[in-house]
């Protein structure tokens, strides 16, 4: 019998075909339905970039108008799920609030009852919009009750960020911090067949609903390897403290085979293709707040980096400072990534169920050969 080829956490393994978003490692180059991520960051907002992963195009005038006024709708946190945030404890990560929150909302949702209620398109349509209004209540809501204050009731007059960051801090930033913010939801939306899409995907193949599939998206977010990495970075400058430190940190930390959080890629291995962009937000907030002490630490753990292992920045690493500049507790980094992956996750859940395929790979077993339960 011929030995199966296994394949170690499906590197390097085509799974299917998907018209979403195009990584290319070669080109270093990123598209979401053939449009460049950086051209969609500089002339986009990210409820446009939300419509068109979707959708598969742009809105015109009248389609975002249409698409905003029935997002905007939906933004006040409901009730239940305020009330079932507010019995879980502090010491709850606020993945598992944001991952709880979700579950309540699908708990809630009477359409699933319906005759294909699980997988009309239409109505996982809705559902994904709903989701992407309803997270950041759910967020600002979790962050705001850390720190011992009110909800703060939505706008319908601001578009998606300025209304996020005005519910999270009671106040509208500047226009620098909104739109630094806005580009990093644009860069997290989409990535393929990553490890919380790809769970996204298996879920929805058995057949399941959206709302289980998306849970289970977050729970794969959460880990350090993946989404978890742009509170570790944080964690990581923390513990660093200022770039005369860096190189020696760095070295014992490899020394001690330690993971460098948010360096080194799957798929880019010659750099992320977002990093540039998302570092050139992050310029702008270190001028806004006068942080050259962070930019100095920024760049000397990167190149100290490179010089040692070859190895690039992933996005996590450049949108760790940039939401700890913008004013966030480091714990509610992977929320804000799970705020703008809703796009991208519902788009997979949506082209898994309108080609699909149970995902079910093969294992191979290494296990004690067969033997039997002795005789009493
Ligand atoms: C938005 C995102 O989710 S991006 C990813 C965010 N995750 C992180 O930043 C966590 C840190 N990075 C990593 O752990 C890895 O680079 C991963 C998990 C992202 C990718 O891993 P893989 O593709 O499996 O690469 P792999 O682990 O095979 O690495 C190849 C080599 O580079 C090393 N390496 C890769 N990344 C790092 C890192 N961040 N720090 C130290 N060494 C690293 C590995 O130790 C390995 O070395 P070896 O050949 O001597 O054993
Ligand atoms: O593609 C991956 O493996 C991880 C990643 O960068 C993402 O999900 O944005």
């Amino acid at each position: 019998m011929t030995e199966p080829d296994i394949h170690k956490g499906l590197a390097g393994v085509t799974v299917d075909t998907t018209a979403i978003s195009k990584v290319n490692p070669d080109t270093n180059s990123l598209l979401y339905r053939g449009y460049p991520v950086q051209e969609l960051a500089a002339n986009c907002q990210f409820e446009e970039v939300a419509y068109l992963l979707w959708n598969g195009e742009l809105p015109n005038a009248l389609q975002l108008d249409q698409f905003q006024k029935l997002e905007r709708s939906l933004r006040p946190l409901e009730p239940r799920t305020k009330r079932v945030i507010d019995e879980l404890p502090l010491s709850a990560h606020p993945m598992d609030v944001v991952r709880t929150a979700v579950s309540v909302v699908g708990a809630t949702d009477l359409t699933l009852a319906a005759k294909d209620g699980l997988t009309d398109h239409n109505l996982n349509l809705g559902r994904a919009i709903h989701l992407l209004a309803q997270l950041p209540a759910i967020v600002a809501y979790d962050q705001r009750r850390r720190r011992g204050l009110e909800l703060v009731e939505p706008r319908d007059d601001l578009a998606y960020s300025a209304n996020f960051l005005h519910m999270t801090f009671g106040e509208v930033p500047d226009i620098t911090v909104v739109n630094a913010f806005d580009v990093s939801m644009i860069l997290y939306a989409e990535h393929s067949f990553n490890a919380s899409t790809f769970t996204a995907r298996v879920i929805t193949s058995t057949l399941s609903d959206l709302y289980s599939a998306v849970t289970g998206a977050i729970g794969a977010l959460k880990g350090a390897l993946h989404g978890g990495a742009n509170e570790a970075v944080m964690h990581i400058f923390d513990e660093i403290g200022s770039a005369d430190r860096a190189e020696d940190w760095l070295d014992r930390a490899l020394a001690e085979k330690r993971k460098i959080m948010g360096f080194g890629h799957r798929v880019y291995k010659n750099g992320d293709s977002r990093v540039p962009t998302m570092k050139a937000a992050l310029d702008t907030l270190i001028a806004e707040y006068q942080r050259p002490d962070l930019a100095a630490l920024y760049d000397t753990l990167e190149k100290a980096m490179n010089d040692r292992k070859g190895i690039k920045p992933n996005l996590d690493y450049p949108s760790g400072p940039a939401y700890h500049l913008i004013g966030f507790d480091t714990e509610m980094f992977t929320p804000l990534f799970v705020m703008s992956r809703i796009t991208g996750w519902t788009a997979h859940i949506m082209e898994q169920l309108a080609s699909n395929s149970l995902i079910r790979p093969l294992s191979a077993y290494d296990g004690v050969d067969e033997r039997h339960v002795p005789a009493q």
